[in-house]
C-alpha cells in the first residue's frame, strides 16, 4: 500500500488529504498489553529530492535492510534502544545516505557528523555533533547517554571520548564518497546556492521502534547540509528537533532543513499533537504544516504511537521508508 504525502504544493489541512490519511491510520489496530506487544520499527533514509532509478534499487534495499534488521533484534526480544542503534547502523553503513560512510562534505571537504538516540523509557538521551573520523556516530551517542553523566559531547570532546572508548578512528578516506566529493563541487559552482532548500539537503537517517516490553526509542544520524559551514550544528543531535521518545506517548525521528526544524522542535511538536489526541499521521502532519507555513521549511518523520500506530510523512519531494509490523515489510521511495 502507497502512503500518500503531503505535496509540497498542497495547502497544509486540506481536507481530502487529511481524510486519506486518517483511514490509513486507523485500519492499522494495534494492542498495548506490556509483556505482549506486537514490535513494530519504522526506519527513514532522508527528506529527498527525486531519486534516480539508477540509486532507487539501492535506496530501497538500503531502507528495508535497515527495518529488517531492527526487526529482528525486536523479535529476538531486544530493546527499542538497540532495535533503532542497529537500523542506523546499517544505515550509517551504507554509502548511500546521508550519515556515516556517505556523510555529505562540508565547506572545507570535511565530514562532520551529528547523532542523537534516546530511550523513552526513562528519557535519557545521548548526542554528538560536528564529530569526524567515527564510522557509527549514533553508537558514540548512546555511549554518552550510557557511559557519560551527560547528553551531549560535541567535535574534539566527542572525538576524546570516542578514543577513550576504544572505537578505532575511521580515516577520512573512507568516509567521504566519490559522489558526495562531486556534490560539492556542483554546490559551490552553483549561481545561487541554497542551504535553505531541504530537497539539497537529503539523506539523514532515523529510525522509531517499539518492543516487545512497549518501550520506544528513537535514533538519528546524519552528515548535516552539503557545503556547511565548519562547525554548523543541525537539528539531528538536538533532542526534540531530530527526534523524540517517551513511551507514554510516542517517538519520532526527523529529517529536512535543519534550521528550520530547530525553529519549531519538530520533534517534540509532533509528540505534542499525538498527547493531544491526534492520531499518527495527523499529528505528523500538524507539525510538519506548521512548519512549512510558519518558516516555510520542509521535511519529513517517523512517528510510532504507544500502541504501535505509525506513520510516515513528509513535505519534501520524496522520505524513503521502511516498516516491520506484525510480520509485514512495506516501504516506499
Ligand atoms: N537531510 C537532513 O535531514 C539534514 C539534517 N536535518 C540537517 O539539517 O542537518
Amino acid at each position: 500500500m502507497s502512503i500518500p504525502k503531503i505535496g509540497p504544493d498542497l495547502p497544509c489541512g486540506s481536507p481530502s488529504e487529511h481524510s486519506v490519511q486518517r483511514s490509513y491510520a486507523s485500519s492499522h489496530s494495534s494492542q498495548c498489553v506490556v509483556g505482549h506487544v506486537q514490535p513494530v520499527v519504522v526506519v527513514h533514509g532522508g527528506g529527498a529530492g527525486s531519486i534516480s532509478k539508477e540509486r532507487s534499487e539501492r535506496v530501497r534495499n538500503g531502507v528495508t535492510k535497515a527495518a529488517l534488521t531492527a526487526y529482528s533484534i525486536l523479535k529476538d526480544g531486544g530493546s527499542a534502544i538497540d532495535a533503532v542503534e542497529g537500523a542506523v547502523v546499517v544505515l550509517e553503513d551504507d554509502p548511500e545516505f546521508n550519515a556515516g560512510r556517505g556523510s555529505v562534505l562540508n565547506e572545507d571537504g570535511q565530514v562532520e557528523m551529528d547523532a542523537s538516540i534516546m530511550d523513552g523509557s526513562n528519557l535519557n538521551s545521548g548526542a554528538v555533533s560536528a564529530v569526524q573520523g567515527v564510522a557509527n556516530p549514533i553508537r558514540l551517542a548512546r555511549l554518552v547517554m550510557e557511559k557519560t553523566n551527560h547528553s551531549f559531547l560535541t567535535d574534539r570532546g566527542a572525538n576524546q571520548f570516542a578514543k577513550v572508548m576504544g572505537i578505532p578512528e575511521t580515516p577520512l578516506e573512507k568516509l567521504i564518497t566519490e559522489r558526495n566529493v562531486k556534490r560539492l563541487k556542483k554546490e559551490k559552482n552553483e549561481k545561487n546556492p541554497c542551504l535553505t532548500d531541504a530537497d539539497k539537503n537529503t539523506g539523514t537517517v532515523g529510525a522509531v521502534a517499539l518492543d516487545k516490553n512497549g518501550n520506544l526509542a528513537y535514533a538519528t544520524s546524519t552528515g548535516g547540509t552539503i557545503n556547511k559551514m565548519t562547525g554548523r550544528v543541525g537539528d539531528s543531535p538536538c533532542v526534540g528537533s531530530g527526534g523524540y521518545a517517551d513511551n507514554e506517548i510516542g517517538a519520532v525521528s526527523t529529517t529536512g532543513h535543519g534550521e528550520s526544524i530547530i525553529k519549531v522542535n519538530l520533534a517534540r511538536l509532533a509528540i505534542f499533537h499525538l498527547e493531544q489526541g491526534k492520531n499518527p499521521q495527523e499529528a505528523a502532519d500538524a507539525a510538519l504544516c506548521y512548519m512549512k507555513t510558519r518558516v516555510k521549511g520542509l521535511g519529513g518523520l517517523i512517528l510510532i504511537d504507544r500502541s504501535g500506530e505509525w506513520a510516515a510523512r513528509w513535505t519534501s519531494i520524496s522520505m524513503p521508508w521502511a516498516a516491520v509490523k506484525e510480520e509485514k515489510l512495506q516501504s516506499q521511495l
